[in-house]
Order: C-alpha cells, then sequence, then structure tokens
C-alpha cells in the first residue's frame, strides 16, 4: 500500500479545547494536523496564526503540523510560522509576488514548502518550481470554510498533477482538501492523491477513531 496520510483540518474542531481536540485526532490514527490560516482578505474568513501554533507546540504537540496560508501577500507571515514549530508551509501561487524566492523562504529554514491550487487555478506555475516544492496541495473546494462538497472535477486536477509529480521523479506529496470523506477518500486516492485533509467528516462525527479508521480501510483497498 501507498504511503498515504491522513490531515485533520483543525478548522471544525472545537477551538475551546483544541490542544484537547488535537491530542484526540492524533490518538485516533491521524498523521499530522492541518492548519488553516485565513485572513479575511485573501479568503472570506478570519482564522489563527503563529500564535496558535506556537501554543500546539507549547502544549505538547510533536506530530508534524501542516500549515495552510491562504493569506496576501505572504512573505511576511513565513518566518513567524517557521519560529512557531510549522513543518510544512503551503501557500497560493496568486497571494505571491515572487513564487520562487516564498519556497526558497520557506526551505532554507528546513520546513517543508508547497503551493496550493485552488479548483479553477491552472496547474501551470508548478513547472517553473517543481524542484523546491515538497508537496503540492490541490483545493476541492473554494477556501474559506469547512463543510463544503468535494467539486468533482478535481479528480481529473489530481490526474494531472499526478502525471506531472512522477515525471519529475522527485519526493513529493500529493495533497487534497475539501470534501474529503469516508465515501469519497478511495475515489481521490486512485485519481492519485496520496495526503488527505479531511475536516468535518472527522471533527463532526462522535468517534474520529471510526472514521480515520475507515479511511484507512478505504484506503487499502486502492488498486492504482
Ligand atoms: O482549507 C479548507 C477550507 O478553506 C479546508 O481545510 C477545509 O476546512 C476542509 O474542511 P472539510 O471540507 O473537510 O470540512
Amino acid at each position: 500500500m501507498k504511503d498515504f496520510l491522513i490531515a485533520p483540518s483543525i478548522l471544525s474542531a472545537d477551538f475551546a479545547r483544541l490542544g484537547e481536540e488535537v491530542d484526540n485526532v492524533l490518538a485516533a490514527g491521524a498523521d499530522m494536523v492541518h492548519f488553516d490560516v485565513m485572513d479575511n482578505h485573501y479568503v472570506p474568513n478570519l482564522t489563527i496564526g503563529p500564535m496558535v501554533c506556537k501554543a500546539l507546540r507549547d502544549y505538547g504537540v510533536k506530530a508534524p503540523i501542516d500549515v495552510h496560508l491562504m493569506v496576501k501577500p505572504v512573505d511576511r507571515i513565513i518566518g513567524d510560522f517557521i519560529d512557531a514549530g510549522a513543518s510544512y508551509i503551503t501557500f497560493h501561487p496568486e497571494a505571491s509576488e515572487h513564487i520562487d524566492r516564498s519556497l526558497q523562504m520557506i526551505k532554507a529554514s528546513g520546513c517543508k514548502a508547497g503551493l496550493v491550487f485552488n479548483p479553477a487555478t491552472r496547474l501551470d506555475h508548478l513547472e517553473y518550481v517543481i524542484d523546491k516544492v515538497d508537496m503540492v496541495l490541490l483545493m476541492s473546494v473554494n477556501p474559506g470554510f469547512g463543510g463544503q462538497k468535494f467539486i468533482p472535477q478535481t479528480l481529473n486536477k489530481i490526474r494531472q498533477a499526478r502525471q506531472l509529480i512522477d515525471a519529475s521523479g522527485l519526493d513529493i506529496r500529493l495533497e487534497i482538501d475539501g470534501g474529503v470523506s469516508t465515501s469519497n477518500i478511495r475515489e481521490i486516492a486512485e485519481a492519485g492523491a496520496d495526503t488527505f485533509v479531511a475536516g468535518s467528516a472527522i471533527f463532526n462525527a462522535p468517534d474520529y477513531k471510526a472514521v480515520i479508521d475507515t479511511m484507512r480501510t478505504e484506503l487499502s483497498q486502492v488498486t492504482a
């Protein structure tokens, strides 16, 4: 079986008990924490910043923290997330004036770097910087909110991104975010994804472990 990773989006967690929620979802079998940073400018919602990321590290979270920056501009916040203990930092190409420079800033610190593509954003930028990318994140909803429906056209985009990644011969994760659930995770994996962000499907369920176990069972049946 491929090395599949499940990354619960804390956007759907209970923020009043965030540390406990993260502990619980990791104990339930999640591989890392997906940390959604929204600025009420690039996306129409406002969430959490580097202080909360640092608070999770201070609280004792050791698992990778996968920071998805939905902010514009991105460069001035990258250093703060590096200092706060981010493991991955991903950003949207249209939110950076200098995509190559932003990727270099992230990687110079030892953090892993990635580019995020909205549902209607072309993958074009990727070919010029693919050697500096550790993760490609495809949004399968328009960014800003949890609990939206998976946009089915994303499946073709996943196949395209998988071809680009395989052709590069590089070790790059292909992450999908938005509307991922136990009922579509297998199809998403068969299209070529290896990393799955799921917020409401996990945090809105009474038993996180049951959801994650079902996702892993679905993934164990992936044939491609
Ligand atoms: O970044 C985002 C939304 O902008 C995502 O991380 C969602 O928060 C995922 O939530 P679900 O679609 O799984 O509920």
